[in-house]
């Protein structure tokens, strides 16, 4: 690959002793480097590819790693880690052992902020620049957020308190009318406001050109400024903004834009010179998703992330075999969600911007009138569905498990404690693999045990799965059904709609000494280790209500209890179990296999649920250990 230029920068110090002509040389020679390297390795594609250009004018201008860059979801910080001094180890991005999907402190001085989830970045960036300010530090603090992120109340927050702060804090936003999927809201569409847009790009160069003679002549000056006023008001006239050009400068913003963001020599510019003002600066930015490749340009929904480029060391054993893929549990849910809306036309369909990843599309296209894409705002969504649950309408809230921690008061408070019929259909489950730490789904099931009115279903499998979303949803309170991230045993899944008795489990194989007391994802290793320990298994499919009887005829005739979940063992399902035997006066030995207390890493799933031994051969060594110490 010839990429000179690129190849000379070993860290940002580099990059800013190149001649600012030579920049658009490097973005066409990052843009190459890009290409190849993620089509190999898989990962986050379109949004990388529209920041080159602000990647480069940014550690250009800034004084990087002293200044902060913050990235809102990090989901576009591979410009930023090759040029930060991580492009040779960009082949490792999103592995086991390699370079994080996203920022992270702990693997470089220039990622200044942790992330993963969204609309973080202007009150993290605040906090740097009020921290420097309060320190004594000469440095800037630049929030980069898109225009997705943008539609979330935390972001909200953040420009509210900024604005009324005395903080130098300069927000970039990223605009290219996408989230994942189309950007949703009033926000997209008043962003997209041509009218807006043109005059703001024009009065950003009238007062460019004009600044430094108006500087010498106060009173011209003045005229000028009341004629931008005016002009403002004339924007406004015609088009559908009727309260101000600018809702950024209502928040004590100034406000630069829209520029294009690929044009990386007047970024420069524009950073140089907002990098020396005083207070809260907005720079509206205008891109592409996928920009420079035009497969992602025209799909930037496809191309948001990528897979690996199948080769022969890295198609696994299963895929090599198999001529049909199973289906995804979110392939399951969504097929389920069609079904039930058919025979229930008060079903309607949520999701805080995943309408993709949540197997939404089919019923969106079904049912149009009763989807709702509320942008990235799970705290609304919940809230949302809470209200929709008062007149009798039937919400399914679609939601990974990672961004249901987001509208966990939402849940409690405007949905549990008025015992309001809302069904969670929580994705992504468990270990999640790439996305790692950020996106892990670890902990629902123990900040959902304790609230109350919540029933919680663990399907084993594909069909249970089925079975218990259609149970969960017939009920009169709240209700979650978790699930994993990708594909289970492969279980035939009926068309039905039947359900199950609530707070029942059922034992898959009866041995003897050693109950495996399984849930969700866990029951298919337990039934693996069971065969060689000749050991019970029991599926409890609810963490709540649990079955207690189901508990006290385990725990009397065996001699240990061996609680299995993909969830923190800290107050999960193996801890109600305890409970439930304290409770009951049946206490026998009891061993917890979840997610210990630990921050989980990226890579493989299957790698990493060995590393915290819940494959079925580490399970097996760890159970065979502990009984020999009981
Ligand atoms: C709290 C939260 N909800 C949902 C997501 C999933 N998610 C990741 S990127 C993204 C779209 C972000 O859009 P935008 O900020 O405009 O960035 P772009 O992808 O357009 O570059 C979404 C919904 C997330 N990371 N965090
Ligand atoms: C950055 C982000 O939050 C999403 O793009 C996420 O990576 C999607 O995860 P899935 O691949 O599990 O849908
Ligand atoms: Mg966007």
């Amino acid at each position: 690959m010839n990429t000179p230029i690129l190849d000379s920068i070993q860290l940002p110090h580099n990059l800013r002793d190149l001649p600012l002509e030579q920049l658009p040389q490097l973005a066409s020679e990052l843009r190459t480097f890009l290409l190849d390297s993620v089509g190999k390795t898989g990962g986050h594609f379109a949004s990388n590819l529209g920041v080159i250009e602000l990647t480069i004018a940014l550690h250009y201008v800034y004084n990087t790693p002293i200044d902060h860059l913050v990235w809102d979801v990090g989901h576009q910080s591979y410009p930023h880690k090759i040029l930060t001094g991580r492009k040779n180890r960009m082949s490792s991005i999103r592995q086991y052992g390699g370079l994080a999907g996203f920022p992270k402190r702990s693997e470089s001085q220039y990622d200044d902020f942790g992330v993963g989830h969204s609309s973080t970045s202007i009150g993290a960036a605040l906090g740097m620049a009020v921290a420097d300010k309060l320190l004594g530090n000469d440095a800037r603090s630049v929030a980069i957020i898109g225009d997705g992120a943008m539609t979330a109340g935390q972001a909200f927050e953040a420009l509210n308190c900024a604005g009324d702060m005395d903080a130098n804090l300069l927000v970039i936003l990223n605009d290219n009318e996408m989230s994942i999927s189309p950007n949703v809201g009033a926000l997209p569409k008043y962003l997209a406001s041509h009218v807006m847009r043109d005059m703001r790009g024009m009065l950003h160069e009238i007062k460019q050109h004009s600044n430094k003679v108006l500087d010498k002549l106060p009173a011209v000056k003045e005229i000028a400024e009341k004629a931008e006023t005016k002009f403002k008001a004339i924007a406004n006239e015609g088009s559908h903004i009727k309260q101000s050009l600018s809702l950024f400068e209502n928040f004590g913003f100034d406000y630069t834009g829209a520029v294009n963001g690929h044009d990386v020599i007047q970024l420069v510019e524009i950073l140089r010179e907002l990098r020396n003002r005083k207070g809260a600066q907005l720079l509206h930015i205008i891109t592409k998703k996928g920009h420079g490749y035009k497969l992602a340009e025209n799909d930037p929904v496809k191309y948001h992330a990528i897979g690996k480029t199948p080769t022969p060391e890295n198609i696994s054993g299963s895929l090599k075999t198999e001529n049909k893929p199973k289906p995804t549990y979110t392939q399951i849910f969504g097929q389920w969600l069609c079904d039930q809306a058919a025979a229930d036309e008060k079903l309607v369909a949520i999701t805080p911007a995943m309408r993709e990843g949540s197997g939404l599309v089919e019923f969106e296209q079904q049912f149009p009138t009763r989807y709702f894409d509320v942008g990235i705002a799970e705290q609304h969504a919940i809230t949302f569905a809470a209200g929709l649950a008062c007149q009798g309408v039937k919400p399914v809230v679609a939601i990974y498990s990672t961004f249901l921690q987001r509208g966990y008061d939402q849940l409690l408070h405007d949905v549990a404690l008025q015992n309001l019929p809302v069904l969670f259909a929580i994705d992504r489950a468990g270990i999640v693999g790439a996305d790692g730490p950020t996106h892990a789904g670890a902990y629902d099931l123990s900040y959902l045990r304790c609230v109350p009115n919540m029933v919680i279903a663990t399907p084993s499998d594909e069909n249970e799965c089925r079975l218990l979303l259609s149970t969960c949803y017939q009920l009169n309170q709240p209700s979650a059904v978790r699930y994993p991230r990708g594909s289970g045993c492969g279980a035939e899944v009926s068309g039905s709609l039947k359900t199950v008795e609530l707070g029942k489990g059922v034992i898959r194989k009866q041995g003897e000494k050693i109950a495996l007391v399984a849930f969700g994802s866990m029951v298919q290793p337990a039934l693996r280790v069971a065969e060689t320990l000749n050991a019970t298994v029991a599926d409890m499919r609810f963490v709540k209500p649990i079955d207690v009887d189901l508990i006290r005829q385990l725990a009397q005739p065996h001699d240990f209890i061996v609680c299995l979940e993909e969830n923190a063992e800290m107050g999960g399902a193996g801890s109600a179990v305890l409970e439930t035997m304290a409770q009951q006066g049946c206490l026998k030995p009891t061993l917890l296999c979840g997610i210990p207390d630990v921050v989980t890493e990226h890579g493989d799933s299957a790698k990493i649920l060995d590393n915290l031994d819940l494959s079925a051969e580490k399970l097996l060594v760890k159970i065979q250990n502990w009984q020999k110490l009981n």
